[in-house]
């Protein structure tokens, strides 16, 4: 059963001298550095994880547990957002819905198998519900909220400010029958309730009181400013329908056995991650969550990267979910088609090629952590893996059963003609580096990974090729990487040719099936990234101080690398410390189960972008491994020729 979670407000209520102070607060922080907003007269900082996801397959909200909405793009992923609080403070936009007095304690969770939040909070005067959900099921790019009282009387206020274009347009707000339209160029958005409603600093504010059994329901609904203004929902009735549709789709989860609410809840979070329009699958839905409090590592993750939505459609299928795989298959094939030599390593939603990376310089950025950026210069480079992943993808889906498709294998011919002609050059990685190229292991391993499922695809499944020259071109790469990849001295597998460095990616070696886990090479390699990586229990990806990334150093520990450090230990044979690190990652998710990309240990908090599709995919593949249902190297790369 999903339960219920008890969250202390004990931290937002103490402060002096303007400055926001606490002696002790439950998440292990005296002092927090950031006033974000302002709630009874005092600053209240929201950490990454004390929000929770909403999103309608096509956008995305964040809110956080005092029911402030701080994040808002609609419709799509990556548009510019309405509210970005997250990213600034209350001039940037935001929508809380909060008691008026002090808050004694907050409860939330999602509705069981939804992706419905249910935030229960309470005061001295009694306690009220607030049920926050986009709708799935409707083409409308809405936003619902509903407030209940559930005991005694709560005095309630809901204050909306739409700031269009992150933060920096301040809209015409005009009243209407029933709430209020924000308008700014083209972009147009409405808000309608029963209430009364005032418009203050272009900001529509409305206060009322719940008793028990009372209701008050909100509709936002972004459109173009050419478009009629929406027709208003029933929204007891949305909410039923929306329930209805998640329920519908999450118990089509084919997992089963141990972990399975945690694996269907991070499945959940991966669907919302997907562009149902389209098929793409975006990496996280937001934008520039800092890797590094204060730092510059701020990266737009709200575009479809090649690499991660594979990682996150190999999830969905071994959840049982092909038909997400056969609408990503089309959206690859619509965003890869044209010149081989064109193709990128990420696109837009729809498939748009130029991502160009900018700085809103308006945005003091989340904790001060600046730049803020949108946009991603990482659309430009060379990553040698993702031939690799898309050829491991389309093969698996042949494997899951998905009806052949010709055009697939013309963009997989296209990506081994491209292959063949790259693969002796060096790139950025999959760590998408901003520094010198280099001849990474982990990119020429996915080389081999490309060559291999090539010819596993003409063999098994009769796709019209030339294995005799894949499987000559396979062995060329498997010889090269053991004899430059390799370093004797340390006995392990290491981060690029010659390189004495290790890196976490060398951990997916015996999950593809380039090498086993049990090798003396790769026992080697695990006990160096052991020995250099691992923190706290937790996998950094490689030492940020050896400056082979050109970025200033330092960020947490990776969630996915973590994930893959227990699939090792499940593959090695040591099942009891790869359970341990797995409960120990489950146990990092926030109180709704959301996990961001990084976890810094010393001071027990999330980082960078928030939800993280990396890190789902780790925890539904390291479940799978570890119950025994084949995991990722049965799966991958240990079929015979
Ligand atoms: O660390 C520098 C790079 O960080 C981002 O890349 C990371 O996120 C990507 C999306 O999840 C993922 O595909 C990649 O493997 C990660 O390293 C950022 O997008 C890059 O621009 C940046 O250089």
């Amino acid at each position: 059963m999903l339960c219920w979670s008890e969250i202390s407000t004990r931290q937002f209520f103490h402060g002096h001298d303007g400055r926001f102070t606490v002696a002790e607060d439950d998440f292990g922080r005296a002092e927090l550095p950031f006033t974000k907003k302002i709630l009874e007269g005092l600053p209240v900082v929201s950490k990454i994880e004390d929000y929770a996801l909403l999103g309608d397959c096509r956008g995305a909200a964040l809110v956080d547990k005092t029911g402030s909405l701080d994040w808002l793009c609609l419709p799509r992923f990556d548009s510019a957002a309405c509210c970005s609080a997250l990213l600034g403070d209350e001039r940037h936009g935001f929508w809380r819905i909060s008691p008026t007095q002090p808050i004694r304690k907050v409860q939330r969770r999602y509705r069981p198998g939804t992706l419905i939040l249910e935030t229960e909070i309470t005061t001295d005067s009694g306690t009220i519900r607030l049920t926050d959900f986009m709708a799935p099921q409707t083409r409308e790019s809405d936003i619902f909220r509903l407030v209940e009282g559930i005991e005694g009387e709560v005095e309630v206020e809901s204050r909306l400010a739409l700031r269009f274009d992150y933060g920096s347009i301040l809209p015409w707000v005009q009243h209407t029958d029933r709430g209020i339209r924000a308008i700014a160029g083209p972009e147009c958005v409405y808000c309608t309730c029963d209430l009364r409603v005032n418009v203050e600093d272009q900001t529509m504010v409305s206060k009322f009181h719940l008793g028990p059994h009372q209701q008050a329901a909100f509709q936002l609904t972004w459109t173009r400013t050419q478009d009629p203004p929406p027709l208003e929902k029933n929204v007891l009735q949305t909410l039923e329908d929306a329930t209805a549709w998640w329920q519908e789709w999450s118990g089509r989860c084919t997992f089963k056995g141990r972990w399975r609410e945690e694996v269907q809840q991070s499945l959940i979070t991966l669907k919302a991650l997907t562009y149902a329009p389209t098929g793409g699958i975006v990496a996280a839905a937001t934008t520039s969550l800092p890797e590094h409090i204060g730092g510059v590592r701020n990266w737009d993750y709200r575009y479809c990267w090649i690499r991660d939505s594979t990682f996150t459609l190999y999830s969905l299928l071994i959840g049982g979910y092909t038909e997400e795989a056969k609408a990503w298959r089309e959206w690859l094939v619509n965003a890869a088609a044209g010149n081989p030599s064109q193709l990128q390593i990420m696109y837009g939603v729809a498939g748009e090629r130029r991502l160009t990376e900018v700085e809103l310089e308006w945005l003091p950025g989340y904790e001060n952590s600046s730049p803020v950026r949108t946009g991603n210069a990482a659309y430009r480079q060379h990553q040698l893996d993702v031939p690799g992943e898309i050829m491991e993808t389309l093969h698996l889906a042949r494997r899951y059963g998905l009806d052949p498709d010709e055009d697939a294998w013309r963009v997989q011919s296209a990506v081994m003609e491209f292959l063949e002609t790259q693969w002796e050059k060096p790139d950025e990685g999959i760590w998408e580096i901003r520094g010198d190229q280099r001849h990474f292991t982990h990119s020429k391993v996915m080389a081999w990974v490309a060559a291999d499922r090539a010819v596993k695809d003409v063999e098994h499944f009769g796709m019209p090729g030339d294995a005799a020259r894949w499987k000559k071109l396979r062995d060329r790469i498997h010889a090269e990487v053991c004899a430059k990849g390799f370093n004797e001295k340390l006995g392990g597998f290491v981060q690029s040719y010659g390189a004495e460095e290790t890196d976490a990616s060398l951990l997916m070696l015996p999950l593809v099936g380039f090498v086993e886990a049990d090798d003396p090479k790769m026992i080697g390699t695990l006990r160096l990234i052991e020995e250099r990586l691992v923190k706290d229990g937790l996998v950094v990806r490689y030492l940020t101080e050896s400056n082979v990334d050109g970025l200033p150093e330092g960020e947490g520990a990776f969630l996915l690398c973590s994930f893959w450090l227990a699939d090792n230990y499940a593959l090695a044979g040591r099942e009891r410390e790869a359970t341990e690190l797995f409960e120990m990652l489950l146990g990092l998710r926030n109180d709704v189960g959301l996990m961001s990309e990084e976890y810094d240990p010393f001071h027990k908090r999330m980082l960078g972008n928030f939800p993280q599709a990396f890190s789902h995919v780790g925890l539904v593949n390291t479940a799978r491994n570890l119950v025994g249902e084949g995991g990722p190297a049965e799966e991958r790369g240990h079929e015979e020729d």
